[in-house]
C-alpha cells in the first residue's frame, strides 16, 4: 500500500520524538551507571578498611564475620544495581537504533481508539504516562500477531477484551530512520517478511520478533499445557517460535522465572553457537543450552567410553558391507523402541525377586567387604520390601559395618607404620583434641597412650572414608553387570522374562553388546537404557532448578531419552519441536511421528500443534523439496520467488568437483555469503573438502562433529551436522541413485536440501536418487554434462 508523503513523515516526527526521550533516559541512566559504579570501584577499594578485623575471641570472631558480611552484602547490592541500569541501557540503546516494527489503532468497545506501538520492550513517557512503546510481549500486543484489520480481542489476566483494529501498520527502522512502511489489509502477500527473508543469512540466527505469524504466536504464547508439541515443516521457524517462546515466559514469568531456569537441548554444539544471539538481541539473557549427549557424559562419568551419536550414524551409513551391520541395524532399532522398555521393566521385577550383582568393597590395596558377602546380606533383606527400600537398607548397614572394622582395623600394625606420614597438622589436630577432652596435663605415659590411639584413628578414618564413599555412591551396586547379564546369555530375556518376538539377530546383538562392554565401553543406543536401569535401582539426581525444558529437533529422540529428561526434570514443563521427515538417526523407525509424545503426560496436559508452511527457502525450492517426501501435502511455500533447483548428472568425480568450483564461483559473484557443499557422511565430505581445497583460492571450512562455529564463505558438511542450520545456498555433493536411494537415506536428501535459503544446486555422480526422479520434472532445471 503507498503512503501519502505526509503519513510517512508524521510518523518519522513520532520516530525522532521517541528518540529524544530515549535519549533522555540514556543521559540519567548513564550518569546513575557511572555513580554506581565508582560507588563499587570504592567499597571494594577500601573493603578491608571499613571491616572491623578482631579475631583475639568468639565474640570479637562473630563481630568480624557478620561486619566482612555487612559489607558484602552492600557490595553486591551496588552490583546488582550495576547490572540492572547496564541492562536497561543496552535495551535502550536498541530501541534507539529501531523503537518499534508495527502500529495497530484499535478502539476497545465503549472506549477511545489507541495507537499501538510494538517494539522490543516498554516505554513508558513519564511526563504524561502515555505508552510510547508497548513490549511485544504485552496481552494487547497479541492482537497484532493474530488479527487483519476488523473485530478481534486479546486476553488479559483480568479477562478477554474485544474491540476492532483500524490499522495495523509494519515499519522497517534502522537508525532511527523509517526504511520501508506497509500498511497490511487482509491481503496474504506479506512484505515485510518477503523483505526479511530475502536477505542474505550469516553465521547467526536472527529473531523473528516482527514478523511472527500467528500459527507460531499461539506456540510462543501458550501458558497452559504441561507439554507443548510441535510438528513443524523445515524451515517452519520451530526454532524461532521456541525462542521466541523463551523471551516470552522470561517476560511472562519475569518474577519468578530466571534464564538460568530455562534448558534447550540443541542437536549438537554448533547450532548452540547459531541461535545464542537471539535472546540477546530481545535484550534478554540466553538460556541454558546442552545436547543429549552432554547429559549422557554428565550422568555416567569417566567410567565408560560412550560412542556419539555422530559416530553412530557414521556407522550406520558407511558400514553397509561389514560384518555384524544388519544386527547392530536391529539393535539400534530394537534397543530404542517400546518394546525394548517393556523388557526393561520386566528384568526390574525379575531383579526385584532376585540377585543382584556387587562389587567388593576396597580398602587400601584390597577389598575390605566382599561382593558374596554383600550379596548374603542382600539375600537376608525382607524381599516384600521394594528394591531400591532394600539398597538403601543395604548401604546403611554396610556403612555400619564398615564404621566397625575401622575400629579393628587401628590396631593394625600396618597403622603404626603410617603414623609417621601423617601431616603436621594432623599431629596438632590430635594435640587439639586431647586438650579439648581436658586429659592433658604434663607428658605422662597415658597421654602419649592416647595421643597414639588418636593418631591412628586418624590414619584409619582416612582410608576408611574412600571405602564409605564408595558404598554412599553406590558404587558396590554393579548396575553395568546387571545391564550385561541381559545380553550375556541370548536365551535369559525369552527364558528368565518371558519375552516374545525378540529381534531375529537377537543372539548377535548380545554377541556385539557384551563385546563392547567388557571394553568397557558403551554402544550410543546402550547409555540410555542403561542409565534408565541404573537410576530405576540407585535413584536418580534429579534437577529442580530447570522449570522449563526445550527439545529441539526431537525427531531423533527415542522414548527412552524423553523419558529419561523426564525423570531428571521432574517438575518442568517442556516443549518439544520436530519434523519427522527430518528424522535422520537409524533408532527412528521410518513412519514414526510425534504423536506418541502425548503419552509422556497425558492427552489432557498435551497441546499439539502442527507449522506447515515453510518461511526458510524460496517457494521454486519448496516445490520441489516437497517431493522428496511421503507428505507432501503437509509442507506449504511462502510466495518468495527465485530460481527453480538446478539437478546436474556428470560420470566422472573429477568433473563433478571441476564443476562444484564453478558453481561456487557463480555463487560467490552473485553476492551469497553461506555457500554450503552438503555432504552425506563425514567420510565424504572429507574428501570432497580436500578436492576443493586443491583447486579453491578461497578458503574451504570443513565442519566436523567438534565445530562449534563457522564463518561466513564456502563449507562442506555431513548433512547430519547441518541439522536446524541454514545457508545462502546450498550444493549436494552427490545425490546420485548410489548414495541416496534406501528408504531411510530418502529423508536425509530431504533435510539437506531444506537448508537452502535462496539457491539449491543438486548434483550428481551417475544416475540421480529415484527420489528426485519421481518429483515432477517441472519443479528443477535438469543440466546434463
Ligand atoms: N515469522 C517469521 N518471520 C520471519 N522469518 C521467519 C519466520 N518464521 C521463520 N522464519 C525464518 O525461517 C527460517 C527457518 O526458521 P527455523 O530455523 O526456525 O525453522 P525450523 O522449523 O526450526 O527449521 P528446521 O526444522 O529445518 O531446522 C529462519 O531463517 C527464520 O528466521
Amino acid at each position: 500500500m503507498n503512503h501519502p508523503k505526509n503519513e510517512w513523515r508524521l510518523e518519522q516526527q513520532r520516530v525522532d520524538r521517541v528518540i529524544r526521550e530515549i535519549d533522555r533516559r540514556l543521559t540519567l541512566l548513564n550518569r546513575e551507571a557511572s555513580g554506581v559504579k565508582s560507588d563499587i570501584v570504592d567499597i571494594r577499594r577500601n573493603f578491608w578498611e571499613d571491616v572491623r578485623v578482631n579475631f583475639s575471641n568468639d565474640v570479637e570472631i562473630h563481630e568480624t564475620v557478620a561486619s566482612i558480611n555487612q559489607q558484602a552484602r552492600v557490595l553486591s547490592e551496588r552490583e546488582r544495581r550495576h547490572q540492572s541500569v547496564q541492562k536497561q541501557i543496552d535495551t535502550l540503546k536498541k530501541l534507539k537504533y529501531s523503537p518499534y516494527f508495527g502500529r495497530i489503532d484499535f478502539t476497545e468497545n465503549g472506549e477511545e481508539k489507541e495507537q499501538i506501538y510494538l517494539g522490543i520492550a516498554s516505554l513508558i513517557d513519564e511526563q504524561n504516562d502515555e505508552f510510547l512503546i508497548y513490549d511485544w510481549r504485552a496481552p494487547i500486543s497479541s492482537l497484532y500477531y493474530d488479527y487483519p484489520p476488523g473485530p478481534a480481542r486479546y486476553r488479559t489476566p483480568a479477562g478477554t477484551i474485544e474491540g476492532v483494529i483500524h490499522l495495523k501498520r509494519q515499519f522497517l527502522i534502522r537508525n532511527g530512520l523509517i526504511e520501508s512502511l506497509f500498511d497490511t489489509g487482509i491481503t496474504i502477500g506479506d512484505e515485510l517478511l518477503k523483505e526479511v527473508l530475502g536477505k542474505q543469512s550469516d553465521s547467526q540466527m536472527k529473531s523473528i520478533v516482527a514478523t511472527i505469524q500467528k500459527d507460531q504466536n499461539r506456540i510462543i504464547r501458550n501458558e497452559h499445557s504441561r507439554l507443548v508439541v510441535v510438528q513443524g515443516a523445515a524451515g517452519s521457524g520451530k526454532t524461532s517460535a521456541a525462542l521466541q517462546r523463551i523471551a516470552y515466559l522470561l517476560y511472562r514469568y519475569r518474577k519468578t522465572l530466571r534464564a538460568e531456569n530455562i534448558l534447550l537441548f540443541s542437536p549438537n554444539p554448533m547450532f548452540n553457537r547459531y541461535v545464542s544471539t537471539v535472546l540477546p538481541e530481545l535484550g534478554e539473557e540466553n538460556m541454558q543450552q546442552t545436547t543429549f549427549q552432554e547429559l549422557l557424559e554428565r550422568r555416567l562419568g569417566k567410567t565408560l567410553a560412550l560412542e556419539d551419536p555422530f559416530s553412530q550414524i557414521e556407522y550406520t551409513l558407511t558400514a553397509i558391507n561389514e560384518p555384524g551391520y544388519e544386527a547392530r541395524m536391529e539393535g539400534i532399532r530394537y534397543k530404542a523402541s517400546r518394546k525394548f522398555m517393556e523388557l526393561l521393566d520386566r528384568y526390574f521385577s525379575f531383579l526385584e525377586h532376585g540377585k543382584l550383582k556387587f562389587r567388593d568393597i576396597p580398602f587400601r590395596n584390597g577389598t575390605i567387604i566382599p561382593a558374596d558377602e554383600i550379596q548374603q546380606h542382600f539375600a537376608s533383606l525382607d524381599p516384600s520390601i521394594p528394591l531400591t527400600n532394600r539398597i538403601s537398607l543395604l548401604t546403611q548397614r554396610l556403612v555400619a559395618e564398615l564404621k566397625q572394622l575401622a575400629k579393628k582395623e587401628e590396631k593394625k600394625t600396618w597403622v603404626e607404620d603410617e603414623i609417621q606420614w601423617l601431616d603436621k597438622s594432623d599431629y596438632i589436630r590430635a594435640d587439639q583434641q586431647l586438650l579439648k577432652e581436658k586429659h592433658f596435663t604434663d607428658e605422662t605415659f597415658d597421654d602419649t597412650e592416647r595421643e597414639q590411639k588418636l593418631l591412628a584413628r586418624i590414619v584409619v578414618q582416612k582410608q576408611i572414608k574412600r571405602s564409605i564413599q564408595f558404598v554412599k555412591h553406590l558404587r558396590y551396586l554393579d548396575s553395568l553387570a546387571l545391564y550385561r547379564q541381559l545380553f550375556a546369555d541370548p536365551d535369559f530375556a525369552g527364558n528368565e522374562l518371558g519375552i516374545e518376538n525378540l529381534p531375529e539377530q537377537w543372539p548377535a546383538i548380545c554377541r556385539q553388546t557384551v563385546a563392547k562392554l567388557d571394553q568397557r565401553k558403551l554402544f550410543y543406543e546402550d547409555a540410555t537404557p542403561y542409565l534408565l536401569l541404573k537410576t530405576r535401582l540407585e535413584g536418580i539426581r534429579t534437577n529442580t532448578s530447570i522449570r522449563h525444558v526445550f527439545i529441539d529437533e526431537a525427531q531423533d529422540y527415542s522414548p527412552f531419552q524423553f523419558s529419561f529428561i523426564k525423570r531428571i526434570y521432574p517438575r518442568c514443563k517442556m516443549t518439544i519441536l520436530g519434523d519427522f521427515n527430518q528424522a535422520v538417526f537409524a533408532h527412528v523407525p521410518v513412519n514414526n511421528n510425534l504423536n506418541m509424545l502425548s503419552s509422556l503426560y497425558g492427552s489432557e496436559q498435551t497441546e499439539m500443534f502442527e507449522l506447515r508452511r515453510s518461511y526458510r527457502s524460496t517457494c521454486p525450492i519448496i516445490r520441489f523439496t516437497r517431493h522428496l517426501v511421503e507428505n507432501k501435502d503437509a509442507i506449504e511455500p511462502f510466495e518468495r520467488p527465485g530460481e527453480k533447483p538446478t539437478v546436474t548428472e556428470v560420470s566422472k568425480r573429477a568433473d563433478l568437483h571441476e564443476q562444484l568450483m564453478g558453481r561456487i564461483d557463480v555463487l560467490k559473484k552473485a553476492g551469497y555469503k553461506t555457500i554450503a557443499v552438503i555432504c552425506k557422511t563425514a567420510r565424504e565430505s572429507r574428501m570432497a573438502c580436500e578436492a576443493l581445497e586443491k583447486k579453491a583460492p578461497f578458503p574451504v571450512q570443513q565442519i566436523r562433529k567438534e565445530t562449534v562455529q563457522y564463518q561466513p564463505g564456502v563449507l562442506v558438511i555431513p548433512v547430519y551436522l547441518a541439522k536446524g542450520i541454514e545457508f545462502d545456498a546450498v550444493i549436494i555433493y552427490d545425490a546420485s541413485e548410489k548414495q541416496y536411494s534406501r528408504k531411510n537415506e530418502r529423508k536425509l536428501l530431504y533435510t539437506a536440501c531444506t537448508r537452502a535459503m535462496h539457491a539449491l544446486h543438486i548434483y550428481c555422480l551417475g544416475r540421480m536418487s529415484p527420489f528426485i526422479a519421481t518429483a515432477p520434472k517441472d519443479t528443477y532445471m535438469k543440466d546434463n554434462r
